[in-house]
């Protein structure tokens, strides 16, 4: 048999905001120029400058897509944890543009901060006005200021170009302890700079601090810090409770003049919480800039950093007691892949059916261990009638079981329930979810894999950015109802035409699957099996006899 092709390949694997007291008022877009253009323009959140209002009152089309805009007055931190890099990363992973103005250069890695060596007041002057004066920045965002003067600068910025709002995490004691900001700046923080916050988001330590050395140990000690920040001048205060010994979760005491909010939130057991503070209070802005009222805005920070140390609770990255975590929620991501399929995973393809296996009586995870040990390459839970809850619970035990193998698991139809198990992927077929929209939903790393009978249909499912195709049935098959066939000539046909793997499905079996292989086009990777498998009683005896087969036939070929 002339086993070409697939055959020769190496494929064997098993607010709007209130008008500040303490400052001038600051209005995003002048009133006089408003226009019924402008205030459309402003809720499509496009901004226009005076010029422009100008030219629109007169029906020129001159309107220009404005991205929301932070710009973070904070120190650079080396190992990229905390300070502008957080800032930066924080804003990017929020959507919002992100400027910088750096007050100083930290030395400093996951043990703690070796040196700081401040930049001079005129540039940090210097670079504000370059900024300011040109970018059209919605909130600004301070984190390490280390001299009095830089905070003098930063005022007198403010003064000459307002901003909708200001965010001051006031940055005195790293989370490693490292003391940031020079002790006398304290009371330049609290005559000056709170003044102008409209929020202020001092950790316990920070509120100790500001707060003369006060004792603070229950959350009724946060409250009363609250209020007393809140008299010192920020609009808003959120005390943020993450020391705070001996609670469950962590409690941060939102106030802001009238009401006090009490947000919880479950504590993530994790070393890497470095740069938590200022990635809170870059989402706040960024939040902000993008046009949240203010407990909004923190309530939806609070669930980003939640979600990202979450996500990133497990990396190791540094020596020391504190490392950093992923602002872009993607090293939790296991898939087996890596994000590199290449198609020859396709080899083996084992599709569950739980009707088989209920008849069997054996639990979806024994089937998927079995088909692994007996050389399945890949697996895809095709579950037509489970309920959501429970199909995302076996998906998520299936995948336990898959990746230590290094076998990826794909979901079949269902892109909900991969998303929230996280499962490697998901194979769609014409009358599902278009695979244009699964790659959006899923993300550039998961496999998708599309059904397809027609050359126009692979066409299109290599425009949809799918990673392999599903052709069939290739014989008649049961398991499937109601699905046309499109014979050994349709399948050669499909695989010539596609620039992607293809795996062949329907009716395939020990005794014509070295056909299907031999029929040649290197892009046939591999065939994909239902009943042969799962209707026996042995699942791993049946996809051992064919993994063998199959081996056999690639090795004769070579
Ligand atoms: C590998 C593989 N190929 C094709 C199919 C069929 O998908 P679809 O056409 O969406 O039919 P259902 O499986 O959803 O009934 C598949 N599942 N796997
Ligand atoms: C899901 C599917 N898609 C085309 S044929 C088919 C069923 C294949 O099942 P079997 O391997 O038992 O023929
Ligand atoms: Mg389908």
């Amino acid at each position: 048999m002339a086993c070409s092709g697939l055959l020769s390949n190496s494929f064997i694997a098993n607010k709007c905001f209130r008008p500040r007291r303490h400052h001038k008022l600051a209005v995003p877009y002048p009133r006089s120029f408003s226009s019924s253009r402008v205030h459309l323009a402003q809720n499509l959140g496009i901004s226009m400058s005076m010029e422009e209002n100008g030219a629109a009152k007169q029906g020129l089309d001159v309107s220009r897509k404005k991205l929301p805009h932070v710009l973070t007055v904070a120190g650079s931190d080396s190992g990229a944890g905390a300070g502008i890099q957080a800032d930066l990363k924080a804003c990017a992973a929020r959507g919002v543009y992100c400027s910088t103005v750096i007050t100083a250069v930290t030395a400093q890695n996951t043990v703690g901060v070796q040196g700081v060596n401040i930049v001079p007041d005129e540039f940090v002057a210097q670079q504000l006005k370059s900024v300011l004066s040109d970018m059209e920045v919605d909130v600004v965002k301070t984190g390490m200021l280390p001299s009095i003067e830089i905070v003098r600068v930063l005022q007198q910025s403010l003064k000459e170009f307002p901003v909708r709002a200001v965010v001051v995490d006031p940055v005195m004691v790293s989370t490693s302890g490292d003391v940031l900001a020079d002790p006398s700046i304290l009371a330049r923080f609290r005559e000056e700079l709170l003044m102008m916050a409209d929020i202020v988001t001092p950790n316990l330590k920070e509120t100790s601090t500001l707060l003369g050395g006060m004792r603070l140990e229950t959350v009724d000690d946060m409250r009363r810090a609250a209020k007393l920040l809140h008299s010192m001048g920020p609009r808003s205060v959120l005390v943020k409770g993450g020391d705070l010994p001996e609670s469950f979760d962590a409690v941060d005491v939102f106030f802001d003049g009238e009401e006090y909010h009490e947000l919880h939130s479950p504590r993530v057991k994790t070393r890497n919480t470095h740069g938590t503070g200022c990635t809170l209070a870059s989402c706040i802005a960024a939040e902000l800039a993008k046009g949240s009222s203010m407990l909004s805005a923190v309530k939806l920070a609070k669930r980003y950093v939640e979600t990202a140390l979450e996500y990133s609770k497990d990396i190791i990255l540094g020596n020391g007691a504190q490392g950093p975590f992923d602002h872009f929620l993607r090293l939790k991501h296991n898939t087996s892949t890596g994000g590199t399929f290449s198609g020859n995973e396709l080899f083996l393809y084992a599709v569950t059916d739980s009707g088989m296996n209920e008849k069997w009586e054996r639990p979806m995870e024994v089937a998927v261990k079995e088909a692994i040990e007996g050389g399945a390459t890949i697996i895809q839970l095709r579950e037509k009638d489970a309920e959501t809850r429970k199909f995302i619970e076996t998906a998520k035990a299936c995948l336990k079981i898959c990746h230590p193998y290094k076998v990826p698991l794909l979901i079949n139809d269902r892109i909900d329930v991969a998303l929230a198990s996280d499962a490697d992927g998901v194979h769609v077929g014409q009358s599902d979810m278009p695979a244009r929209v699964a790659r959006i939903l899923l993300g550039p790393d998961k496999v998708i894999g599309v059904s397809c009978k027609t050359v126009e249909q692979a066409h299109q499912a290599w425009l949809d950015g799918a990673d392999y195709i599903g052709c069939g049935g290739v014989y008649p098959t049961s398991t499937k109802a109601n699905n046309s066939t499109v014979g050994l000539d349709g399948l050669k046909t499909v695989c010539l035409a596609s620039k992607l793997p293809v795996v062949a499905i329907g009716g395939i079996n020990a005794s014509n699957a070295i056909t299907v292989l031999g029929i040649g086009p290197p892009n046939l990777k591999g065939v994909a099996v239902v009943s042969t498998v799962f209707a026996r009683s042995s699942v791993v005896g049946e996809t051992r006899k064919l993994h063998s087969m199959l081996t056999e036939a690639v090795l004769k070929a070579n």
